[in-house]
């Protein structure tokens, strides 16, 4: 109800449009309106807003719209500054906006920009924008910093003195403060930056035309409007969850309006500037409706202020006075959606926060139409700015001087065809407000001040550095003058010929540049003479070294030749090199190829050597042998000779006894010797032939062997066996079990001598004790065969009893030891020769020894003589 009738008192307070020739004069400015249609969410949508030429657009309404029904189906047109497609990149949105206004501040011109539109038509998209694709803020922050980053103060040179004002601190005092503040960001400030608003710097250019002999500060704040109060979004301390005091609007000296006590903070770089507005945007109150999900439910303005400075004379430090600040400032507003309460359902707390935001919008709109009417027709209505926090803080923008600008989003859809009438109807009315054109000066210039003295300060200064150098310390020269006529004209404008102070003015300072013009020819002739004889000087230096370089070069010609030529030679010499050491590596190869053969054979060599040896010492261990054997044949052989004539004498004797006797026998009287004869004669008396030897007295057995006993009793037993009982055949023939043990095989013999067990187990390995201990067997016998040392087969038999023990086993006692040997048929037969009594001997013996030998062939015995030891133990 009071929303209609407020609309009512509006179209009735509505002035007609001024006509296009009234619209700008010359010392103001019209509220540029630009719209910027947003592209379409479906392709099932139809649009209702046509773009009919850059400047133009065709409003139709759709059949569900209200005005459908109201305005008879009335198509509308609305003309812009420009209209901006939905295809618009932000760039251009930037350049065509908010360019001019950022050139303006830095210029010392203060800006205000507004985003106005239906919830959703894409206001924060155009003033933020989106990560990767960034709206005006970012943009403008950027290209600020971009252009004046070279000419900023040191921070805390510009303070502001809570009156929306400045002081200006030494460069001590601001140190100080830095050092402060250094100390408080250790102790912990949070970095709320977000790098996705960060632009490359090579898609930023700087702004032309910055006054640099100023130095420069910016300073931001950030404000919410909710429900018609202010708060500071940077405000420090608070917690975020928790709900900000609320902030009121005051004005300051100047009669501009400011928001009292907010958080003005300095900024030295785009991404400080983003840290502060992010710390603002997390505090920023947003709620959802059934419309937009991050529809922002209240107004917020970004401050940019920039303060400017001249420098002093010297171009150095700020010059310490407050007059001489210049303050721009540039606002950047993104308004509340503009919203009708039924269509979007809202109730309570939502429904509170419409009827806020659409009355501060509607006083805005009343605030432009008043302005509008007052500037037209002239009249002095008051304008009820103090109505809504947002007119209030913008007063001064229209009533003072300032560029003020306006982006309408809309959203083309028929959906929103009726609120987006009522914001091109706003737009239309915007457009006719005008603002009055600032005015700038360069304070420098007003005060005396030559223009450039900052560059040519910082000239000198690096003219100075390099002088300092050890390279510059011959050099001659002269910094007195800085090449200047003086500050720039007054801006002094002649209106009337009683001016006359300004045309004295004027000629006093064109006097004053023509008599520093004077001094400047005169300063610059004594110079370009100086500088013609250094001229000369530096000719004549310059052609020496030109000689002097061209011989130099000669020489480094042939230099460079004779590296060449060396360089050749050294490849030449790099690749023979290559070749050696590729032979040189084969024939190492080869060597040591050699080397393992020599080795190998070395070592074939050595085997064969120590084989040989082993060899030799065999044969001569045989040979030795053999020599020992036949120095032993030997010694026995003389020995027996001995023997043997010893006994033929005896022979003989005994022979002639035999004969005397036997002439005794046929009467002869002989006289028998008495020593042995006597013993020779009662043999043959008791011989008589047929009989058995054994029928004799054993010394009559062997009629020769009591001569040797007398002779040699040693030597004549050696020839005679000794028998001994135990050694019996019948030992080993006794009929009670034996076991004959033969662990090698027994070479056969093929003699009758070969040992003879009956009633005997032959085994080859003693595998348990039952082999011996068992009930049968009482006899052990162990066979061995080896060679003796003249080669001869020699086999022994151990024989003992077999003893059972009481734990069950069985224990052998060996009590004879029996021993077989064969001798060579030719070493027998050259003995036998030689020595035809002991084999007589023998003979005898053998046939003593019948009893127990197995019978014997002649030739058997000829050939083969059996030894019987006896052994007691
Ligand atoms: N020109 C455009 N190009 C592409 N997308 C856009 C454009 N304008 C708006 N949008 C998209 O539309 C959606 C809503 O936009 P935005 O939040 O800027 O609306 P708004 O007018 O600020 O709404 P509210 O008043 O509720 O805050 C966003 O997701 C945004 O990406």
């Amino acid at each position: 109800m009071k929303s209609a009738k407020s609309k009512q008192r509006l179209n009735e307070m509505r002035t007609p449009a001024r006509s296009k020739q009234n619209l700008v004069s010359g010392d103001r400015d019209p509220v540029y309106v630009f719209c910027r249609l947003r592209p379409m969410q479906r392709d099932a949508d139809v649009p209702c807003v046509k773009i009919l030429s850059p400047t133009t657009v065709l409003m139709s309404p759709p059949s569900t719209a209200l005005s459908y029904r109201n305005e008879n189906n009335k198509t509308m047109k609305y003309t812009f500054k420009e209209v901006f497609p939905p295809e618009t990149s932000q760039q251009e949105v930037f350049d065509k906006v908010a360019l001019p206004l950022v050139e303006g501040l830095i210029k010392g011109k203060n800006g205000l920009l507004f985003t106005y539109g239906v919830t959703g038509s894409g206001k924060t998209f155009t003033m933020t924008g989106e990560p990767n694709n960034c709206g005006i803020l970012p943009r403008c922050l950027n290209i600020i910093f971009k252009t004046i980053n070279d000419y900023q103060a040191h921070k805390y040179v510009f303070k502001p003195d809570k009156m929306n004002m400045f002081d200006i601190q030494t460069e001590a005092e601001a140190m100080l403060e830095r050092q402060q503040e250094l100390h408080k960001f250790k102790s912990g400030r949070k970095n709320n930056s977000n790098p996705d608003l960060a632009m490359s710097s090579t898609d930023i250019t700087k702004i032309e035309g910055l006054n640099e002999d100023n130095q420069y500060a910016v300073f931001v704040t950030y404000v919410e409007i909710y429900n018609n109060s202010v708060f500071d979004l940077l405000e420090d301390g608070p917690p975020i969850t928790k709900n900000l005091p609320v902030k009121i609007i005051r004005e300051d000296g100047s009669h501009n309006m400011y928001v009292h006590g907010v958080t003005e903070i300095e900024i030295k770089s785009a991404d400080e500037a983003f840290d502060a507005f992010y710390l603002g945007l997390k505090r920023k109150r947003m709620a959802h409706t059934n419309l937009n999900a991050e529809s922002s439910r209240s107004h917020s303005v970004f401050t940019i202020r920039l303060v400017q400075a001249p420098v002093d004379a010297e171009g150095e430090a700020v010059i310490q006075n407050k007059k001489f600040l210049s303050v721009s400032q540039l606002s950047l507003v993104d308004l509340a959606g503009s919203e009708r309460t039924n269509r979007t359902k809202n109730t309570g707390q939502r429904l509170r926060e419409a009827g806020n935001i659409n009355k501060s919008l509607m006083t805005l709109r009343t605030c432009l139409e008043l302005l509008r009417e007052n500037q037209i027709s002239g009249a002095n209505n008051m304008v009820p700015y103090r109505e809504s926090k947002i007119t209030h803080l913008f007063k001064n923008f229209f009533e003072g001087e300032g560029q003020v600008r306006m982006i309408v989003c809309a959203n083309p859809r028929a959906e929103d065809y009726d609120e987006t009438l009522q914001v091109m109807r706003f737009a239309e009315l915007a457009a006719e407000v005008e603002v009055t054109k600032a005015q700038v000066t360069d304070i420098g210039a007003t005060i005396g001040l030559m223009s450039g003295r900052r560059k040519a300060n910082r000239l000198f200064t690096t003219a100075k550095e390099n002088l300092a150098r050890p390279e510059a310390r011959d050099l001659e020269l002269d910094l007195g003058l800085v090449y200047s006529l003086g500050p720039d004209f007054p801006n002094l404008e002649l209106k009337s010929a009683q001016a006359a102070h300004i045309t004295k003015e004027l000629m006093a300072h064109l006097e004053m540049r023509i008599n520093r013009r004077e001094a400047l020819k005169r300063s610059k002739a004594l110079k370009d003479e100086r500088f013609r004889s250094s001229l000369l000087e530096l000719e004549k230096e310059t052609l020496e070294l030109r000689s002097e370089n061209l011989s130099l070069r000669g020489q480094l010609n042939a230099a460079e030749q004779r590296i060449r030529a060396l360089e050749d030679r050294l490849t030449a010499t790099e690749n023979a090199s290559l070749t050696n050491q590729r032979k040189l590596t084969e024939i190492t190869e080869y060597t040591s190829q050699l080397k393992r053969e020599l080795q190998e054979k070395d070592l074939l060599l050595n085997q064969n050597k120590l084989e040989k040896e082993k060899q030799k010492k065999i044969l001569e261990r045989k040979y030795n042998n053999k020599i020992a054997a036949e120095h032993e044949k030997a010694r026995e052989i003389h020995s027996e000779n001995e023997r043997l004539k010893n006994a033929k004498k005896e022979q003989e004797k005994i022979l002639m006894v035999i004969d005397q006797a036997l002439k005794g026998d046929r009467g002869d009287n002989v006289d028998y010797p008495k020593s042995t004869g006597d013993v020779a004669a009662q043999t043959t008396r008791d011989f008589t032939p047929g009989s058995t030897p054994r029928a004799l007295p054993a010394h009559l057995l062997t009629p020769f062997s009591a001569a040797q006993t007398r002779d040699t009793p040693a030597s004549s037993r050696r020839g005679i066996a000794v028998a001994n009982p135990r050694h019996r055949r019948s030992l080993s023939a006794d009929g009670r079990g034996w076991v004959e043990h033969a662990p090698n095989k027994i070479v056969p013999m093929g003699t009758v001598m070969k040992p003879s067990i009956v009633n005997s187990k032959i085994v080859n390995k003693l595998k348990s004790v039952k082999d011996i201990a068992n009930s049968k067997t009482s006899k052990y016998c162990l066979i061995s065969q080896e060679q003796d040392t003249d080669g001869e087969l020699e086999t022994k038999l151990y024989k003992g009893d077999v003893v059972p023990t009481c734990g069950g086993g069985a224990q052998v006692i060996f009590n004879d030891v029996e021993m077989l040997k064969q001798f060579s048929p030719t070493r027998e037969s050259n003995q036998s020769n030689r020595t035809s009594g002991p084999s007589c001997a023998r003979h005898s013996s053998k046939k003593r020894d019948t009893t127990h030998s197995p019978p014997q062939t002649p030739s058997n015995a000829s050939k083969k003589q059996r030894i019987i030891m006896l052994d007691d133990d």
